[in-house]
């Protein structure tokens, strides 16, 4: 893997070794048999792919950042230049087609998501996709027919909460039953304020999916219909935004689970989560960083916003796909997972439009994902 390559150089050619077979000649079919460390393309360098291009340089074992693609061809030179022995290109595929790359970490846009992921498939390179896997039902499907056809397994999509300590601790206790069958969820999703061009389909597609996702890995059942309440909206949002909005799921096994979503709340980054079941509550996502006693003050404090907050459970996601991907294993949220995911967004943003209940229908769950 230790490949000779201009450092922080811009590059937006579609370059030889497109095909499948370019991939298997350099081995890189879940990387069996190759030592060393993965080498990693990151596509997407925003805030999120820059967070990972740090944490695959800094924090995780195993990888190194070997390409970096970003259509502001500024900013994805930077970026290789400063983790040093990473090459910029401006085409996702031309830098998945890099001699040093093995694997793909998918942080553009969620619309650009599954021109990347097919790209990917194309050349049978593993993918780490941030969520959501696309933002909406028909393109999550096309994904999920594509990796069918491949016949294996190659994504796991970044629902990064499955990784957080407090929802794993949850998790475990919902499992064992420790306080009998769950009744309830009440998830409260808060943001301190929202990027440009941020939108009420994204308040479900981009924000919500993560409350989707963790309502159907916590209690194992899928969501079968979504009803959103918008209440009268802050003057912190801006214009045409309906922020806060009260979400409701109900589930295949008639469970209830509200989140309160309030993206422009001005005071801090807050995702916690509650459990009601027969015998008992749980609940996680209260307590982040210090809480101080001294003069006049008692409490905790508020992280800023996610980086921080899930600063562990990216670090722990990423090291596990790296793991796995070594091993020439695909482990984590599936493309079934993320595919359910779309579809009810699809039902919630329906049901943000029109106010009413809307059903949640999912294909068969395909074999591959048993
Ligand atoms: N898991 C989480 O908590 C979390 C947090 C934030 C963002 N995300 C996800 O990460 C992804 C990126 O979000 P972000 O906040 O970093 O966005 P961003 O807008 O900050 O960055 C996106 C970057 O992708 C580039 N880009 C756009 N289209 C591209 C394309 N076709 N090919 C290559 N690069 C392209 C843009 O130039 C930009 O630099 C989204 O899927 C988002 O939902 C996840
Ligand atoms: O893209 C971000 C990200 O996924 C955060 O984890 C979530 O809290 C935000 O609401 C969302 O906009």
């Amino acid at each position: 893997m230790g490949t000779t390559r201009e450092t922080g150089t811009v590059d937006g050619r579609s370059t030889v070794g497109h095909a499948p077979e370019a991939a298997a000649a350099r081995g890189a079919h879940g990387v069996e048999g190759r030592p060393g460390t993965l080498g990693v393309a990151v596509i997407g360098t925003g805030r999120m792919g820059a967070d990972h291009v740090r944490r695959l340089h800094d924090v995780i074992s195993g990888a190194r950042v070997a390409a970096v693609a970003d259509l502001d061809a500024d900013r994805a030179a930077r970026l290789a230049r400063d983790v040093g022995g990473a090459t910029a290109y401006t085409d996702p595929a031309a830098a998945m087609d890099d001699p040093g790359v093995d694997a793909v970490l998918i942080a553009s846009p969620g619309p650009a998501h599954e021109a990347a992921l097919l790209d990917a498939f194309a050349r049978d390179l593993p993918v780490l996709c941030e969520k959501p896997l696309t933002p909406d039902a028909a393109s999550a499907l096309r994904v999920l027919e594509a990796e069918q056809k491949l016949g294996h397994r190659r994504v796991q999509v970044g629902f990064m909460r499955r990784y957080d300590a407090g929802y794993r601790t949850l998790k475990s206790l919902l499992t064992k039953g420790t306080h009998g069958r769950p009744l309830m969820l009440h998830h409260k999703h808060r943001n301190a304020d929202t990027p440009p061009g941020f939108t009420n389909a994204m308040m479900i597609n981009d924000s919500v999916v993560h409350e989707i996702d963790v309502t159907r890995w916590l209690l194992d059942e899928e969501i079968t219909a979504v009803r959103v309440l918008r209440p009268a909206p802050t003057g912190n949002a801006p214009e045409g935004l309906s922020d806060p909005q009260l979400i409701l799921f109900e589930t295949s096994a008639g469970q209830v689970v509200d989140t309160e979503l309030f993206v422009n709340c001005g005071f801090g980054y807050q995702v916690s989560c509650e459990a009601v079941c027969e015998g008992g509550t749980a609940r996680i996502g209260d307590d982040h960083g210090v809480f101080v006693n001294a003069a006049g003050q008692w409490g905790g404090t508020i992280p800023p916003g996610f980086v921080e907050r899930f600063e562990d459970a990216y670090d722990r996601q990423v090291q596990h796909w790296v793991d796995a991907t070594r091993r020439g294993e695909v482990e984590g949220p599936s493309c079934w997972d993320g595919y359910a995911a779309a579809v009810v967004c699809e039902a919630g943003v329906l049901a943000q439009a029109s106010g009413e209940r809307v059903p949640v229908e999912l294909i068969e769950r395909p074999d591959l994902y048993g």
